[in-house]
Parts: structure tokens; sequence; C-alpha cells
């Protein structure tokens, strides 16, 4: 397709008769209000129909993986349950299908993820399908056309249809030449993943389309999240949500990480905290559209030795998987979140205690090992 022709074409027609005042040879692109699929002529097509004051219409697609069905009720508790629309290709449990709207949606389907947007009237997208770093190495095609063609048709129709747009980064997006401890928002980002070159690409892709066509693109580097209710998709940082299952379950524990290895890690509570504060942020507050977000960083052996608070008798293995601790050596060890708290004042709630004992009570704590046996 001639993309290039085409948004060329449609810009020089704009620039003619928007009156915007844009210069030629410096364009400021912020009046550039059409999208790289769409010809300047259906522009109008698109344009918001209702009220700004109205809740906006949400979609959430890859919606049933660890963090999809919190952020859901998180948002369907401010916006109504029937403002937010949960997509995914896979088939929901009973409870979430009937705790509010689902949809089938695959992102590798631009028709269909553009006909959910239009009859749905959307107006926020929060973009969450993903292979992450673990499954991705075992997959990289499936990762490249999910985490990158994927990101492609949820960027065009995103700025099609005027969306507010969420992409979730990661700590992964950050190599073995980056700064480790503390990691900062802008500097060398050389992931050594299929994941972590594919978020590098959608932070650098959201930005482009931010400056480029005027896209409200919004993206958290997430660190490694922590859920009870909800199991990880595969990724380097999920030894620590299985410890808390296998404590409870069996008493015992073989970490697939080396007992030193330091990660960034926040509850889910944090993390879904963040990602709505981010979105409704007024623009003027957001120097930046990618930023870190930190809570805190430990070790497995310092997390087991929280875990032992709660139960004593768990005994804790090593057994190193070679690809899982490659990956998390070349990961951030601290994550500075400096930008953050200043520019719309994210602030955690749980450090490694909190977030042992809440989820402890989440699981039950009468179910522990030593009442079990
Ligand atoms: N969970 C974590 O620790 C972190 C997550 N993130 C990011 O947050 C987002 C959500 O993460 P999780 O819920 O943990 O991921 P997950 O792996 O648990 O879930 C991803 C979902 O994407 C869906 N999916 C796969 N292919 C799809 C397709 N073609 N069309 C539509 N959906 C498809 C899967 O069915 C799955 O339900 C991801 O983008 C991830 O990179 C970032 C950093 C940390
Ligand atoms: C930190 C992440 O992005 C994810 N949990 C993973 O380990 O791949």
């Amino acid at each position: 397709m001639p993309i290039v022709k085409t948004v060329s074409r449609a810009v020089s027609q704009l620039l003619q008769s928007s009156g915007c005042g844009c210069g030629i040879s410096i364009v400021p692109v912020r009046c550039i209000g059409v999208s790289p699929r769409q010809v300047a002529s259906d522009a109008s097509f698109h344009s918001v129909s209702f009220s700004e004051s109205d809740h906006p219409r949400v979609l959430i697609t890859g919606g049933l993986g660890q963090l999809g069905v919190g952020l859901a009720k998180l948002l369907r508790k401010r916006f109504g349950k029937n403002n937010v629309i949960l997509s995914d290709i896979r088939k929901p449990a009973d409870n979430v299908f009937y705790s509010g709207p689902f949809i089938y949606a695959d992102i590798l389907d631009y028709k269909n993820l553009r006909e959910i947007v239009v009859n749905n009237r959307i107006t926020w997208l929060f973009h969450y399908s993903a292979l992450l770093s673990a499954v991705g190495e075992a997959n990289v095609p499936l990762a490249r056309a999910v985490n990158i063609t994927g990101l492609h048709n949820v960027l065009d129709i995103a700025a099609e249809h005027n969306l507010r747009l969420f992409v979730p980064s990661t700590i992964g997006a950050f190599g073995p030449t980056s700064p480790r401890d503390p990691t900062p928002d802008l500097c060398i980002q050389r992931p050594r993943t299929i994941y972590g070159v594919s978020k590098v690409h959608a932070e650098l892709m959201g930005e482009y389309y931010h400056y480029r066509y005027g896209l409200d693109f919004r993206c958290l580097r997430y660190p490694g999240i922590i859920s009870a209710d909800s199991q990880p998709g595969g990724g380097t940082t999920d030894y620590a949500v299985q410890i808390f299952h296998d404590a409870i379950k069996t008493g015992k524990f073989q970490c697939n990480l080396k007992p030193d290895t330091r990660l960034p890690m926040m509850y889910i509570d944090d993390c879904l905290k963040a990602t709505l504060e981010v979105m409704e942020a007024p623009a003027e507050a957001l120097s930046m559209r990618t930023y870190n977000i930190s809570a805190m960083s430990f070790t497995p052996e310092e997390l087991a030795q929280e875990v032992q608070k709660h139960v004593p008798e768990l005994l804790v293995t090593y057994n190193v998987d070679e690809v899982r601790q490659a990956i998390a050596d070349s990961w951030p060890m601290n994550f500075d979140d400096r930008n953050a708290r200043r520019d719309w004042g994210w602030k955690h709630d749980y450090d490694l205690p909190e977030l042992v004992t809440t989820m402890f009570s989440f699981l039950g704590s009468d179910s522990r090992i030593a009442q079990a046996n």
C-alpha cells in the first residue's frame, strides 16, 4: 500500500485547506489529524460525536491475561460496567463472562478490530495483548506478529478514530548496555529479547504517532507484576507469583532464577492504579509519553525470607533456567521513576512486607501448608 504517498497527499491537502498556520518546512504536526491508513476525504467521518463529559468507552485487548481482568474491574468501578469491554482470543471463565461485556477480538484482524471500535464507539483503548519475555523467546515468529504487527493495527485504528491509547511497556525494554541500578527513563535501550525489542518499538511508534498524527498515546514501563487471583503468562518474573502458591500448596518452592537476581517488582493494585492515573492525567502534566514506574526491588532470596515470616517451614531450592536467567541479568535492578512522581503524582502503596501480607490474606492463610499437613 503506498502509505507514504497517501499520507503526504493528505498532509499537503490539509496544509492548504485547514488554515492551521502550519509552515511547510517546519510542520507542527499536532495540527495534522490524519491517520496513516486514512485518506483526508473521509477523515471527518471519525470525529468524536458524543459529549466530552461522557465517561470514556473502553476496550481492553488481551484482557484475559494476568492484568486485564483486574483492570476491567477497576475501570468498571470508575466508568460503569457497560462502558468497559474486555476482549481476548481465549474463552473467558464464567465469572469473567458474567461480570461485564466481553467480546472476541484478535488484534491481528485489523478489520474486526476496527469494527469493534466503531460499533461500540470506543474512546479509550488499553492494549494488553502480548507474548511475554520467556514465551516470546520460545516462539519468536508469533511474538513478532502479536507484539509488532498487532501493535501496528492498534496504532492505526487509534489514530484513525481519535482514541486515547495506553500501551504498557516493561523493564524488559532495557538491555545489558542500559544503566541497571538505577535505570532512568531516557538511556540506552538495546534489549536482547524479541519481547524487549517489540516493546521499544511500541514506545517509539507510539511517541512517533503522537508527534506526527496527534495520537494521545500513553505508556508506562511496568516492573514484574505480582497478583494473587490471576496467573502470569510466561515471563521472567513469574517466580515471584509462583512462590506464594507453592508455599501454600506444598511448602516447597523451586526457583528458576539465582538467589541474588535483583529485579523491580510491583503489586498489581499499584500497577492498575498507575495505569488509570496516567490515563486521567491532563495532557499538560505529561512532559513525556513513556514513564518508568517503580515500587520495590528484591531478589528471590529476599522474597523467600519475607514469605518465610508467614510460612516458616517453606523450603526453597534453586534450579536455574538459563534462558530466564540470561534475560533477568540483562534487565534493570532498580527503576528510576522520578519523572512519573513529579509529573502526575505517581506514588506506590505497597512495599515488600505489605505485598507479602496482602498476597497471603488474598490466597487464604488458613489453607497454608502447616494446616494442610
Ligand atoms: N505481567 C507483568 O508482569 C507485566 C506485563 N506487562 C505488559 O502488560 C500487558 C498485559 O500483561 P499480562 O496480562 O501479564 O499478559 P498475559 O501474557 O498474561 O496476557 C496476554 C493476553 O494476550 C492475549 N493474546 C495473545 N495473542 C492475541 C491476539 N492475537 N489477539 C488478542 N489477544 C491476544 C492472550 O490470550 C493473553 O490473554 C502486556 O502487554 C505485557 O507486556 C509489562 C510488564 C510486566
Ligand atoms: C516484566 C515483564 O515484562 C514480564 N513479567 C516478563 O517477565 O516478561
